[in-house]
């Protein structure tokens, strides 16, 4: 099997976002193409059609390359959760929650067997893959034990292009130091700068000497792009989800920062309106009087909820309810509930009954060994519509409460609705241009904002795909991939 392997010189430079461009372009030439990563840490995944957990990173690419997400495409997935733990998902399918340390002194050799079987698996469907590594590949301290970067390159037996990210500066040193410290440095073939701001004219000196010092080709300089609509994955994008809004009047969206904050991609498509100010809230202080106050997904649900009860959180959403719309989604749902139980620590804190914020009479939220992954669709009324979404659920919380369901799947009610409040375990709502643009509606017809009709824009991967390939040497690319190493 043939493919390239794009690693970074940092966490954050855009690895996946060219990844998924790479993905979107191979497709689009007929390669049979697959996205892996061998390991990712994210509270962020990606359920797969059969109900297993990859990340979410993975499952955007392989939509861009449009074929069907696998657990092969991200056979490690490390989910931190509270206590310094993470939960380690093998194959889509929870294995133990470990500490970091025991992490790498148990899990290096089932790492690398799991990282073969699933390259194995994956060269019976896919010619070509396209590989993306984590973080930096020059942290030499854990050059023998590394099953992400060069590591996965050899076993894999492809090049690699480096990317580096303009935007925070530094891009000659962290490239030229990069390459003096990762092992393997030949498998390096080509050079991306990423996120250019300005004329890339400007910056022909800069290819020159970056070529002429490392020998290796710079394959091209990528502008950045503002809206190009496509889910982060990493808890380093958090700090791109905000926005003011220019347009008067906005609406203002405030959202909790848990701090063991899950699945903020479903934050995401509120930056798709631009009447909308988003801003996070990591303290009570912070919040103020917004016209919807959205509690996210949490890890740990108990954790966060001591957290916030200490930040005093009750009293300030006995304050807002009635007025401001409160949206739970997963982990932010089972904060209203009346009691939360946890007897075994199955979401992080053993608890027999801890008091919720009690803001849905009668609910009870009891985690289960048995995590509930699964895609999920329903009709939820809204006061002028009646709209189908479609998403996914990750939660071992088991809700009892029937009264104002949200939505009906089949004949079971799914979350709560009433009096301005709105609590769902469905990840990916507000995705639905259509349900989000129904759940705007009144709070738009408050503000008198207009209400846009939901238009079908161009798909963004074919945005973003076009807009990289424009500016990279793609027969290059394709000459690197298709070289013997
Ligand atoms: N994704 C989430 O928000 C999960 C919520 C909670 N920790 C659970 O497992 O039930």
């Amino acid at each position: 099997m043939r493919g390239i392997m794009i690693q970074g010189t940092s966490s954050d430079v855009g690895k996946s976002m060219i990844c998924t461009a790479f993905c979107r372009i191979f497709s689009d030439e007929g390669f049979e193409v697959a996205p892996f990563k061998s390991q990712n840490m994210s509270n962020n995944s990606y359920v797969t059609i059969l109900g297993e957990e990859i990340g979410r990173a993975q499952g955007v690419q392989a939509e861009a390359a449009r074929v069907l997400a696998t657990v092969d495409m991200n056979p490690i997935l490390l989910k931190p959760e509270s206590g310094m733990k993470s939960q380690v998902i093998l194959f889509g399918k929870k294995l133990e929650t470990m500490d970091g340390m025991d992490y790498r002194a148990q899990f290096y050799e089932k790492g690398l067997k799991a990282i073969d079987q699933a390259l194995a698996n994956l060269a019976q469907d896919f010619t070509h893959l396209v590989i993306e590594g984590a973080g930096s590949p020059a942290e030499v301290n854990l050059n023998d034990r590394e099953i992400v970067n060069m590591t996965v390159a050899k076993r894999a037996d492809v090049p690699v292009i480096l990317v580096a990210d303009i935007e925070r500066g530094g891009v000659f040193a962290s490239i030229i130091g990069t390459l003096a410290l990762i092992p393997e440095k030949q498998r390096v073939k080509g050079l991306i700068i990423n996120k250019f701001r300005g004329d890339v004219q400007l910056f022909e000196e800069g290819i020159r000497f970056l070529e002429s010092y490392t020998g290796i080709p710079v394959l091209g300089v990528i502008p950045h792009m503002d809206r190009h609509e496509i889910e982060q994955e990493d808890s380093l994008g958090v700090q791109a989800v905000q926005q003011i809004s220019r347009v008067e009047h906005a609406i203002e969206l405030v959202v909790c920062k848990h701090p063991y904050m899950s699945n903020f991609t479903d934050i995401e498509p509120f930056l798709k309106e631009p009447d909308i100010t988003i801003r996070w809230a990591e303290t009570v202080a912070d919040i103020g009087h917004p016209d919807i106050l959205l509690l996210p997904g949490t890890k740990s649900t108990i954790a966060d909820l001591r957290y916030w009860k200490q930040q005093k959180l009750g009293a300030k959403l006995s304050e807002l309810y009635g007025d401001t719309w409160i949206v739970g989604l997963c982990g932010g749902f089972q904060l209203f509930a009346e009691t939360l139980t946890d007897s075994q620590g199955y979401d992080g804190t053993a608890v027999e009954n801890e008091e919720g914020f009690s803001l849905i009479p009668s609910m009870h939220v009891e985690f289960q060994k048995q995590k509930m992954v699964r895609r999920q669709r329903g009709t939820v009324k809204f006061e002028h519509a009646e709209v189908e979404v479609a998403g996914y659920e990750i939660h071992h919380g088991k809700v009892t409460a029937s009264a104002y369901p949200l939505m009906h799947c089949g004949d079971i009610g799914e979350g709560y609705f009433h009096n301005r409040l709105l609590g769902t375990h469905l990840h990916g709502f507000f995705q639905d241009l259509h349900c989000r643009t129904a759940f705007l509606a009144p709070i738009r017809r408050q503000k008198n904002l207009p209400i846009p009709s939901p238009e079908v824009v161009k798909d963004p991967f074919d945005r973003w795909a076009g807009h990289v390939k424009s500016h990279l040497d793609w027969e290059k690319v394709i000459e690197i991939m298709e070289a013997d190493q």
